[in-house]
């Protein structure tokens, strides 16, 4: 089954043809999305593939709704939209990806696959904000957590790098892209996540602010004089990496600055990895240990810098990396030390597998009549015909 991926970041839009083996058949990457321009480029894109027998689409929020994905139609489309609050950033730009594409392929199925879903199953204890009980039940207060098909991937891929069965390894998956997330897993299972009821929360971002005091930014709202727009606005869009270096939020950026000896640069190099250090050691405690640590997203992957200062003093905890491998790592790699007791991984993040996997799985699902040989059918590819959970 041929698969179309469509992955609407809040910094990009990546589209990828997968076929029935995971090849990467034809790919599209757009910096800006979801103006006309992109859109008519994109429409060119998917005009010009020759088969395409599936769509699948991330979506950030699938609310308490959608804890699996979801054949798209004009309902779910609706549900999906209706999320568009609890996520401003990211909502949107899935919505307007799915009409995109539904406009050139009307035809084709598609399938919405949910950022939220890996962390659906997390204990209460972890899921749970200590607020009034009525506030919780009345909003769907709780933590959603996001990048799970990320965190999934990553947590699969580090089980076949490491020869065991995903179900046997207690994991801390670090995406770090634009967005940045961590996961603690155990069995296979998302068991807790720094992001929160959004994705505003937990680690520093390249212009997000990740987790600050709530007594903050009431602070802020009721003393400082600033509006609610102006505040909500500065949390997502000018704090982060950015707003402590005045400028872009890159990471490569960063570490120019750091070369250089700025000062701003240097501090803000060390809150971000300082955070995630911190962070790394409280996932273990929800693990109960850790076999491996997993570093994915566009900086986990391509900065040594970032992955040698996030371990640093983690030895106590097992972690050490070999600082030549470290620097070496290009992809899917073992980095750690010989002999440390957990093993560090680089692993380049493939969402887009996953969401072909689960979507491959959604239509067989919805069509248990395919027969073998058919787009779609059985024996077309290795993936067992009844959905796995990661
Ligand atoms: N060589 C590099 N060194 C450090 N950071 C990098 C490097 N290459 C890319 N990045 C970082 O990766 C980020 C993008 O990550 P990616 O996962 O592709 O983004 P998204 O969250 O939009 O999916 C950029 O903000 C950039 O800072
Ligand atoms: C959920 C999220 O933060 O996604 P991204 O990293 O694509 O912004
Ligand atoms: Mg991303």
């Amino acid at each position: 089954m041929n698969v179309l991926v469509v992955n609407a970041g809040s910094s990009s839009l990546k589209v990828r043809l997968l076929d029935g083996d995971d090849r990467l058949t034809a790919s599209l990457d757009l910096g800006e999305w979801a103006g006309a321009e992109e859109t008519e480029e994109l429409a060119r894109f998917v005009g010009g593939l020759r088969r395409v027998d599936a769509v699948g689409h991330r979506i950030v929020h699938g609310g308490a709704e959608f804890r699996d994905p979801a054949l798209l139609d004009p309902d779910v489309r609706r549900r999906i939209a209706d999320l568009t609050e609890l996520a401003p950033l990211h909502q949107p730009r899935g919505v307007a990806g799915i009409d995109a594409i539904a406009r050139v392929l009307p035809e084709t199925p598609a399938v919405a696959c949910f950022d939220t879903a890996f962390h659906a199953g997390l204990p209460d204890a972890a899921a749970t904000y200590a607020l009034p009980r009525e506030w919780n039940q009345k909003w769907g207060l709780r933590r959603y957590g996001f990048h799970g098909l990320s965190h999934a991937y990553a947590g699969r891929r580090a089980g076949e790098l490491l020869d065991r069965q995903a179900t046997t390894l207690r994991l801390v998956t670090c995406h770090l892209g634009a967005g940045a997330s961590l996961a603690a897993v155990s069995d296979g299972r998302s068991m807790d996540t720094t992001m929160g009821f959004t994705p505003l929360a937990g680690l520093v971002m390249a212009t997000r602010t990740g987790s600050v005091d709530p007594g903050l930014v009431l602070w802020l709202l009721q003393h400082a004089g600033l509006s609610t727009s102006h505040v909500s606005r500065a949390l997502e869009f000018e704090s982060g990496l950015a707003g402590l270096t005045g400028g872009s939020g890159d990471m490569r950026e960063v570490l120019r600055g750091v070369a250089d000896g700025r000062p701003e640069s240097r501090l803000a190099f060390g809150v971000y990895t300082h955070r995630l250090r911190r962070e790394i050691a409280a996932m273990t405690g929800s693990l109960g240990g850790l076999d491996a640590l997993v570093f994915t997203g566009g900086v986990g992957e391509h900065s040594p810098d970032v992955r040698a200062a996030a371990t640093a003093d983690l030895a106590y905890l097992g972690v050490e990396v070999d600082e030549t491998a470290n620097r070496a790592a290009t992809t899917d790699t073992d980095i750690s030390a010989s002999g440390a007791p957990v093993r560090t991984l680089v692993i380049t993040s493939r969402e887009d597998i996953e969401i072909a996997r689960l979507t491959r799985a959604a239509i067989r699902r919805t069509r248990p009549g395919l027969q073998a040989g058919e787009p779609g059918g059985p024996s077309e590819r290795g993936d067992p015909v009844d959905p796995v959970s990661p």
